[in-house]
């Protein structure tokens, strides 16, 4: 569905990302693992047409997305739930919500199946989203991702800094997504929950995809989560 080939990127002369490579096929779920500061959300800011590809080509279901505005991007069937969530604090839940229902590619996503996949929004749909906590913002996030009908939905640390079962809430809806064979790019430091919900993992190190693997094959290496990881 997406492929980007030896993309360089990065912030003016500050270079990022130094040649990655990556491929997220239709209907498999693709991680992007590595330490702090390696390009991950580089990366994200760089498919979504928020950095300019520097070098290097990304094509998005045969389109090259090199040039495009991130307007267009997600009109294209790419939808992020970004760090650090950025939901419209004074808008109430609802209206977070429709801002961005779309149904550009026939998606089954509406507000009616995003509040039976989150029923905390429901009960809180005409507060302003500002007064939620963290774990219901990062639902509403998710929630207005999804009502774009994405084709690829990308996710930068989604579960950072939620309560444990806020979290658990979020792996539910993750892998409910996936056996509805949603395609997905997850950035996420929680490898144990990974395990079950990832096809492919993609070490990032230096702005390079310098491993790629299944969950299965990172398990029987322990060595690289101490390498790429340093944990
Ligand atoms: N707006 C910015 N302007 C300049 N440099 C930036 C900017 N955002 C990030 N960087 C730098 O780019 C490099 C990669 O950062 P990036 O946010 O992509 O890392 P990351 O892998 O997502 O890590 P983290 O888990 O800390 O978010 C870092 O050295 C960072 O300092």
């Amino acid at each position: 569905m997406l492929q980007a080939q030896d993309v360089q990127s990065g912030y003016g002369a500050s270079k990022v990302l130094f040649g990655l490579n990556l491929e997220i096929p239709s209907h498999q779920v693709v991680s992007l693992l590595g330490r702090n500061g390696m390009g991950k959300t580089t990366t994200v800011r760089t498919l979504m047409g928020m950095l300019p590809v520097q070098g290097g080509q990304v094509t998005f279901e045969g389109k090259v997305l090199n040039g495009l505005r991130p307007h267009h991007i997600a009109r294209l069937g790419v939808g992020l739930v970004p760090e650090g969530r950025h939901v419209f604090g004074s808008l109430s839940v609802q209206e977070n919500l429709v801002a961005t229902e779309r149904n550009d590619h026939h998606g089954h996503w509406n507000l009616e199946r995003v509040f039976t996949l989150f029923p905390r929004l429901k009960e809180r749909r005409t507060q302003s989203a500002r007064t939620l906590s963290g774990g219901e913002q990062q639902m509403l996030a998710i929630g207005r991702a999804l009502l774009t009908n994405p084709l690829l939905l990308i996710l930068d640390e989604a579960t950072e800094g939620l309560a444990p079962v806020i979290r658990q809430e979020i792996w539910a809806c993750l892998n409910q997504l996936k056996s509805e064979g949603q395609t997905i790019l997850l950035i996420d430091k929680n490898l144990k929950e990974m395990r079950h919900l990832v096809d492919q993992h993609n070490m990032i190190e230096k702005g390079r995809v310098v491993w790629t693997g299944s969950s299965q094959e990172l398990l029987e290496q322990p060595e690289l989560v101490n390498q790429y990881l340093g944990v």
